[in-house]
């Protein structure tokens, strides 16, 4: 079983890092011959302009759409769940090239910019499901997308309960009015549609590996359908298999 992560900007390294603590190697991907070597692939955040950029040099397009027209499953996270979305607003102008597949609308800078960057605790039924471990799973959103709206095909698996009139941060110029407490909007952060998974937020930057886990299920499934008569190989590279609930507590792995 082999992981690719697309390596031209970003945390690809976190993702690897991730995978690693998993006993599984990830790939790095900066060119189209390596795409073609790998049966799933994470698309890490960053800034998508910039990838989006980097992936056009190196002539990326073509061949991550096909990736994922064939049912590899590829998993975005921030920059990357708005690389997989099928409609983007709030892009730079002239917009940005996307490698869509996934049917959905995504606000590219939704919670607003850098300085709005924030943790939350977020629910993943399905998650906590699969793979058990606590109710919740530590959200770190940084300059983070959200998607406005979905398909019929689209799994919604968390939300982000946002006040409808509490500004995320304090300024000295903004006041957090908690008194005054309106009925939440449920901001979708976590979608999934068949091959393709993908958050608004970080997990690469917990020490909670379950979504990563969980992404390698979805890889090992997928292999077994493709090829039903052999047995994948997990390169490990750990002491630790995947699937195996972590201990370690939820905090930011730059806190460690
Ligand atoms: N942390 C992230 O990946 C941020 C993504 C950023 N909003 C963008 O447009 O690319």
């Amino acid at each position: 079983m082999t992981v690719g992560v697309l390596a031209l900007q970003g945390s690809f390294n976190e993702h690897i890092a991730a995978l690693r603590r998993l006993g599984v190697q990830g790939i790095e991907i900066r060119k189209v011959e390596q795409l073609l070597t790998v049966s799933s692939l994470i698309i890490p955040g960053g800034e998508s302009t910039t990838m989006a950029k980097l992936a056009e040099y190196h002539n990326l397009f073509p061949a991550l759409r096909e990736f994922v027209k064939t049912g590899k499953p590829v998993w975005g996270t921030c920059a990357g769940l708005i690389f997989l979305a099928d409609r983007a607003v709030g892009q730079k102008e002239g917009g940005q090239e996307l490698v869509g597949g996934l049917d959905c609308t995504v606000h590219r800078n939704f919670f607003g910019s850098q300085i709005q960057s924030f943790e939350a605790d977020i629910s993943v039924p399905l998650l906590t499901s699969k793979e058990g471990g606590a109710e919740t799973f530590r959200g770190v959103f940084i300059r983070a997308p959200a998607v406005l709206d979905v398909g019929p095909d689209v799994e919604v698996l968390a939300h982000y309960p946002v006040p409808s009139n509490k500004v995320l941060y304090s300024s000295s110029t903004v006041q957090i009015q908690e008194e005054d407490a309106l009925p939440e909007t449920n901001v979708i952060v976590a979608v999934k549609q068949r091959n393709l998974l993908a958050t608004a937020f970080h997990p690469e930057l917990t020490a909670d590996t379950r979504w990563h886990s969980y992404f390698m299920k979805m890889t090992t499934e997928m292999e077994e359908e493709a090829t039903s008569s052999t047995s994948s190989t997990i390169v490990s590279v750990g002491e630790s298999s995947v699937g195996t609930a972590q201990a370690k507590p939820d905090i930011p792995i730059y806190q460690n």
